[in-house]
């Protein structure tokens, strides 16, 4: 099994703000982990670093065969790594569909095009020539989705995608999530919610100041124990 993402020992910082102490995780081919733990306890952080927004003092990580040393922005994406952010961050001024177009960029081509992300998602055709910002935010969650499928990714980064949402929309975005890992995309999902984790993950990291602290696979009985992870 190839290791698509591996941190390994990663300290990372704001500016004299130590946040990741010595942080290991690592993400394989086709896998669905789910990174948690209670609020602020870094897990928006491991992203950040990972794109250069926060900055790497100490440990390794490794995109596919990459060493990358000297994280930016741009770099995960074209090593097949993409993010869904947290807060979404649909350009506002452009299209839903031009939302889309930019996540092609990096030119990777594989299953994913503009007509599929409609059939995933048969709202974003329905408002393809609205401004993007101009949708519901269930309906923007579903176009940061989209915009990075177009990037047709090995894996997919999400940034507590669900937060804020209304029940209905949540079991429509795991449905979705289900959806394109059973295409072969791997997740990395950032959750608060459990119960999403225990539909969609098969492996779950669990954070504590600035590490992870706890792994195990997910079950049936997993429920209570993922709570655990975040109770405050
Ligand atoms: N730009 C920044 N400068 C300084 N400190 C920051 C910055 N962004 C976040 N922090 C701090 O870093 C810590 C980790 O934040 P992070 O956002 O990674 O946590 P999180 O686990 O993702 O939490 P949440 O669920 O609230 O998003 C927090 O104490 C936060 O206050």
């Amino acid at each position: 099994m190839k290791t698509l993402l591996a941190l390994d020992k990663v300290n990372a910082f704001y500016g004299a703000a130590h946040i990741l102490h010595g942080l290991s995780l690592h993400v394989n081919e086709g896998e669905r982990v789910a990174l948690i733990g209670r609020n602020g306890v870094g897990k928006t952080t491991v992203v950040n670093t990972i794109l250069g927004l926060a900055s790497l003092r100490g440990g390794d990580i490794r995109l596919r065969d990459y060493a990358l040393t000297k994280p930016r922005t741009y770099i995960a994406a074209q090593h097949g790594i993409v993010v869904v952010p947290q807060g979404r961050r649909i350009v506002a001024n452009l299209t839903v569909e031009e939302n889309l177009q930019l996540g092609a960029a990096t030119g990777r081509k594989g299953h994913w095009t503009v007509p599929r992300i409609y059939e995933l998602f048969p709202i974003l055709q329905e408002r393809a020539h609205t401004p993007g910002t101009a949708l519901s935010g269930g309906q923007q969650q579903m176009l940061a989705v989209g915009r990075a499928l177009m990037a047709n990714p090995a894996l997919i980064l999400l940034d507590e995608p669900t937060e804020g949402l209304a029940p209905v929309i949540v079991d429509q975005l795991g449905r979705i999530f289900n959806q394109v890992a059973a295409q072969g995309t791997a997740l990395l999902l950032i959750e608060q919610n459990m119960t999403l984790v225990a539909r969609v993950a098969e492996r779950f990291c669990a954070m504590a100041k600035g590490a992870v602290v706890a792994e195990g696979r997910v079950h049936e009985g997993s429920l209570d124990e993922l709570h655990r992870h975040v109770m405050v």
